[in-house]
């Protein structure tokens, strides 16, 4: 796995665009009318709140309890950067609720306490039992963490979880019994040494000891070294517990011929002499966050038997509660669970463990971008694995209902692992898709207007996130200065800037381009003001040429001028058979819209090509294309002469015998909602279309336009299908962030 650069600079950026945070909270009902407000609030809320001050258990109906976490942290452990106090934890925590949310649609929400005493901590979070269905510690610094977790415990009848406890053994317990299946190795047997003795050491320790490993053969070092017994310096009762007769004092000691390591300390606490030093297979769980106690190369330098794991996204064998925290609370909340017990982070390890052994499907392998088997270097599933909401909360589910826990058991677990499928945005996996394609193609991606800062930013982004080289076209200095400008100085020496009036191909490219336009009224001198002036015709020319993989431009520019351009050195007009297809995500839905850029006013003919074009696009995307062909009428009613050719259209791909599924002409509901065919028994489409072919090029600017701009859709193209080569040409509002999709739909040849 190649790993990726990031700079403070874009993890800021990050940050800060395009509104401070992570995540904002939206309404999901109306609160448009007179009518909505009474309902909503007084008066039509007193009724809720007598009910469910009748009956407690109704706030799980009426409210938004049942799925809403709160993540609680007085930032005394930060990460392994230490105590950064309240206010510096709020982004890992933000980032917490929004994981989630993500991978398990938990509705959650950050609060950083500003007090290191536990006593007042438990009060607060005490207090504030009734607005939350679970409460998620995080960060607390141990042994702090220990009183606090265990006196919330007792009080709330609701789950209370501390993640770097509990999350984290359970994603290492996941992992060591994978690794322990590959090295040959019986937890009974092994020797173990574990850094870190705060609250993700504990936990980690007293989980592996319930699953079998031998007290005697576990030795815990912290700051102070070995953790012997009779020692007395730095210790607590929680130490105490797991200190052993021996004579070793330090890590370096314990590490001789040890067979498993687990860090849960700080970044560097080991080094590759200790590594050496340990028994054949080892098993190194570097877990320190964000970075390990010693990284992957570095232990592989000197021990290639190794089995390594870290806590971060960029090696393989990612160990990190991620894995842990969000299907365990879809998987309490679900059943309304008073609390998160042993066997149901036993059986979410076990659940964890044996999906890694499964068969990866292809899904999972077109979203990392490679294959992935059981094996040393893929021993825990990877946290975008979309297996997981409906494997590891039905494990957890069944495990709260079988230890009397759950309030409201599961009666119909099929239709429950179902529901947990619908859960997931599809569109996620799409996207995720997309990059990983993206960065096993390492295209050489040339963006043309080196003039513009949302360019130059998605060219350096391009690169940083590993996709490939950017070629920039424009002139060095003013590149220079407004990389500086823009705070990305240092990326000047990364990219490769071409200007085109200086470039020693331009003969070459030009001499083409005469032979392309000599009968079309171009002479030499017009060759040569588009080849040296134009960088969009330049650009084009290079990528004619080989010298680039694919092209991203069109952003300072209308796209009709722009495509014109392109047109003098590549065949991509309508009458070559080229389309525009725009892709509009929206609240998990994707779907696609043609032609948006090439075709003015298509016939029937026309619009069966671009809705094969589409389908073609829709299928690499991912996606089972099924075509609707759009209009103001549906199957001959209200006729009209400018729907004829929307009602024809079909015909065509009948003849054609397409091996997609394609119907119309239609109205958009009849196309996109299920009810609406109900009406239509005959027609043929087996679900909601996800392509629209429309009349023309304004009804699809219409539609596109009026999603992105109502309903906040995001939009993806128009992609440019047909073309020999890779080109994509972006809208003069893009952003840096869509142009940069614009470069990955490139890279990966979507078009
Ligand atoms: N991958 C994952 O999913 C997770 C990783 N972690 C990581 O684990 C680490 C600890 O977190 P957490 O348990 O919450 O923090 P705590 O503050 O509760 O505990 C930290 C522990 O590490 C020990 N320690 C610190 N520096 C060293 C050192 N140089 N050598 C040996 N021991 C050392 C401390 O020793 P002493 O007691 O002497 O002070 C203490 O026992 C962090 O890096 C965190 O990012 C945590 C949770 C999840
Ligand atoms: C992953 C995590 O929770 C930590 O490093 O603290
Ligand atoms: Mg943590």
């Amino acid at each position: 796995m190649a790993k990726m650069k990031i700079t403070r600079e874009e993890a800021l950026a990050f940050h800060l665009e395009p509104t401070p945070g992570k995540f904002e909270i939206t309404a999901t009902v109306p609160m448009t009318t007179q009518r909505d407000l009474s309902l909503a609030y007084s008066p039509g809320v007193a009724v809720p709140c007598e009910e469910i001050a009748a009956n407690p258990e109704t706030a799980y109906d009426y409210t938004n309890k049942g799925n809403l976490v709160a993540v609680i942290s007085n930032g005394t452990a930060v990460l392994g950067l230490g105590n950064l106090g309240a206010v510096a934890s709020k982004p890992v925590m933000e980032g917490k609720a929004v994981l989630f949310k993500r991978f398990a649609d938990v509705n959650s929400i950050d609060i950083e306490l500003d007090t290191e005493d536990p006593e007042a901590f438990i009060n607060a979070v005490k207090l504030m039992g009734p607005t939350f269905g679970g409460i998620n510690l995080e960060d607390i610094k141990a042994p702090e963490c220990f009183i606090i977790e265990q006196q919330l415990k007792e009080i709330m009848d609701i789950p209370v979880f501390h993640d770097d406890q509990h999350g984290t053994a359970v994603i290492c317990a996941a992992g060591l019994i994978n690794a322990l299946h590959i090295s040959g190795k019986k937890i009974e047997d092994v020797k173990i040494v574990l850094n870190g003795a705060g609250a993700a050491g504990i936990a980690c320790i007293e989980l592996l000891k319930s699953m079998g490993a031998r007290h005697d053969n576990c030795i815990v070092c912290d700051t102070k070294g070995v953790i012997y017994q009779g020692r007395t310096e730095g210790m607590n009762q929680w130490k105490s517990a797991h200190a052993v007769k021996t004579d070793l004092r330090e890590l370096g000691e314990a590490m001789k011929d040890a067979d498993v390591f687990l860090g849960v300390s700080v970044k560097g606490a080991v080094t590759e002499d200790m590594i050496a030093s340990m028994a054949d297979n080892p098993v190194i769980f570097a877990m320190a966050n964000p970075d390990p106690e010693i990284t992957p190369e570095e232990a592989h330098a000197v021990r290639a038997d190794a089995i390594v794991a870290t806590g971060r996204s960029d090696y393989p064998n990612q160990v990190n509660n991620v894995l842990g925290f969000p299907y365990l609370f879809r998987g309490a909340l679900d059943v309304h669970a008073r609390a998160i017990n042993d066997e149901m982070k036993i059986a979410c390890a076990q659940a964890l463990a044996s999906l890694a052994r499964e068969d990866v499907p292809d899904e999972v392998a077109m979203a990392y971008g490679q294959k992935l088997s059981f094996g040393r270097d893929y021993i825990i599933p990877t946290p975008f694995d979309p297996r997981l909401i409906y494997t590891i909360p039905p494990a957890v589910a069944r495990a709260c209902m079988d230890t009397g826990a759950a309030r409201r058991p599961i009666v119909d677990m099929e239709a429950y692992e179902v529901s947990l499928k619908a859960r997931m945005d599809p569109t996620a996996s799409i996207l995720r898709s997309i990059n990983a394609r993206a960065r096993n193609a390492q295209a050489r991606m040339i963006f043309a207007e080196g003039d513009d800062i949302r360019v130059l930013r998605a060219a350096v982004q391009y690169q940083r996130t590993g996709f490939g080289k950017a070629i920039v076209i424009g002139r060095d200095e003013d590149v220079k200065a407004k990389l500086e400008a823009a705070g990305l100085g240092d990326a000047v020496r990364e990219i490769e800037v071409t200007n085109a009036a200086k470039s020693a191909r331009l003969e070459e490219y030009k001499e083409f381009l005469y032979q392309r336009l000599q009968r079309k009224g171009f002479d030499r001198h017009d060759v040569h003001r588009l080849a040296a002036r134009d960088r969009h015709v330049f650009s084009a020319l290079m990528l004619a040429h080989g010298h680039g993989d694919g092209l991203v431009t069109g952003a300072t520019r209308k796209s009709a001028h722009v495509l014109q351009l392109i047109n003098h050195v590549f065949d991509a007009g309508a009458e070559h058979g080229a389309a525009g297809i725009t892709a509009l995500l929206h609240k998990g839905r994707i779907v696609m819209i043609a032609d948006t850029l090439v075709h003015e006013w298509p016939d029937e003919e026309d619009l069966a090509n671009i809705a094969e074009r589409a389908a073609g696009v829709a299928r690499h995307l991912g996606l089972e294309p099924r075509v609707a062909f759009v209009s103001f009428s549906t199957f001959g009613y209200p006729r009209s002469e400018r729907a004829e050719k929307m009602h024809q259209a079909p015909k065509v791909l009948e003849k054609r015998g397409v091996d997609f599924e394609f119907e119309g002409e239609m109205t958009v509901d009849v196309a996109l909602n299920v009810t609406a065919q109900e009406t239509y028994p005959f027609q043929r489409l087996s679900g909601p279309a996800n392509i629209l072919v429309v009349p023309a090029r304004h009804s699809a600017s219409i539609s596109v336009k009026l999603m992105q701009e109502m309903a906040g859709a995001t939009v993806i193209g128009p992609i440019l299908s047909g073309v020999d080569k890779s080109i994509q040409i972006c809208s003069s509002n893009f952003t840096a962030n869509d142009i940069l999709n614009m470069a990955v739909l490139a890279a990966c040849k979507v078009g």
